[in-house]
């Protein structure tokens, strides 16, 4: 098969569909990989490390479009690429769907088939894809709420693991997932006061296993909402139901309970965030603030730190994309009922009943 990687275009999106060592294992295949000039680079994947591995390099982002199968990128297709999109071609990325109804209507139209890294699911009701840079995002969900409760930077003036003598901050995660438990360890290791909340009984017995005695589980319903959001100082939205919207957890009128300065960092921003006031911010200008709380809402987080999410991504990435290649979208997702799960959209029809329900 021919396989396209473009270079990403989404706003500071330093992330690049595979790696050369994923590279390498296409075209020991006898697979052909056609990838944008510099597209690695951000990642610290210069042309030459591609070209050795047996991939050749394309100047334009139209030419990838134009050779390829199958294109294996990161984000989303942006307006730019929409009429790059061949009929038939075979799209496999990350896509939120249910977060624009703009790129819905877009891909129905375009024809093509496309599989959301988002809604690959395994029988035990993960999804493989999505948890590494989840993995990536809860981190860095404390990582950025900690530099915004600063006060040069419009934050509380609260530092999360306080100092002998001054209690810790006090952390506020909605959803005990992935980004929940990643969000959760990194806090804790600060020395911050963690409270986490989910609905599912489960995943709450197993933080409350795994982590330490200042982590406090709590389950999520809104007169508890309602209570925690007065005294803690970060707030993380990390909640999914998957391939729908996100549940709104805190609304317009809430955010007069919180303290001015309290800072939320909604990871949940990708499928319409948790927050009614949430609205989609770049890494170039990831903050707004309403009634004097600071939102953080960057909907590609990973692609700050490039150097560790791309080779993440890869990692969990190639074996389907090895796949596809190998048998064709239809024969692998037959055979694959975890890769099945992420059909979204085929030849003009939404096949994903999140999505439908998104836009009913
Ligand atoms: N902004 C960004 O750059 C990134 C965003 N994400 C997004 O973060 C979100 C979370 O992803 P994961 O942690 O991997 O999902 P997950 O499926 O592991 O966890 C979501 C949790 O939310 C819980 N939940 C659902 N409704 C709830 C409610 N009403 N109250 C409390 N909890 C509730 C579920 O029970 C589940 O435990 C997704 O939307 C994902 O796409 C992920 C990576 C990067
Ligand atoms: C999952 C996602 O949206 C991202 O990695 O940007
Ligand atoms: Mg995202």
């Amino acid at each position: 098969m021919i396989i396209g990687i473009p270079k990403e275009i989404k706003n500071n999106e330093s992330r690049v569909g595979m790696t050369p060592g994923g590279v390498f294992e296409l075209t020991k295949k006898k697979h052909s990989v056609f990838i944008q000039s510099t597209a690695g680079e951000g990642s610290g994947f210069p042309d030459k490390l591609y070209t050795e591995v047996g991939a050749v390099i394309v100047d334009s982002i139209e030419e990838v479009y134009a050779k390829s199968d199958m294109i294996v990128k990161v984000k989303e297709p942006i307006a730019y690429e929409y009429p790059l999109i061949k009929s038939n071609q075979l799209l496999f990325t990350y896509f939120h769907f249910a977060s624009s109804q703009t790129l819905t209507e877009a891909m129905i139209k375009s024809n093509s088939v496309c599989i959301a890294y988002e809604t690959v699911e395994d029988e035990d009701g993960t999804l493989p894809l999505l948890t590494p840079m989840s993995e990536v995002a809860g981190r860095m969900a404390i990582q950025q709420g900690a530099k915004y409760l600063e006060k040069p930077i419009k934050g509380r003036g609260v530092l999360l693991g306080g100092v002998p003598g001054v209690p810790p901050g006090k952390v506020l995660i909605l959803g005990a997932g992935v980004v929940g438990v990643q969000a959760a360890k990194m806090a804790a290791g600060l020395g911050a006061h963690v409270t986490i909340m989910d609905i599912n009984m489960k995943r709450l017995r197993y933080v409350n296993d795994v982590m330490p005695s200042h982590v406090t589980t709590e389950f999520s319903s809104e007169y508890n909402i309602r209570k925690h959001i007065q005294t803690h100082d970060l707030v993380v939205g990390g909640v999914l139901v998957k391939g729908g919207k996100a549940p709104k957890l805190i609304t317009r009128d809430m955010l007069k309970l919180m303290r001015p300065g309290t800072v939320v960092v909604d990871v949940a921003v990708d499928q319409g965030g948790c927050f009614e006031t949430t609205k989609a911010t770049t890494h170039e200008d990831p903050i707004y603030i309403i009634d004097d709380v600071v939102h953080y809402c960057v909907a590609n987080m990973p692609g700050a730190v490039p150097y560790t999410s791309t080779l993440a991504l890869t990692n969990v990435t190639l074996p389907y994309v090895l796949k596809l290649a190998n048998t064709g979208w239809e024969a692998a997702c037959e055979a694959d009922a975890t890769l099945a799960k992420g059909l979204n959209i085929v030849h003009g029809e939404i096949v994903y009943d999140g999505i439908a329900e998104a836009f009913a």
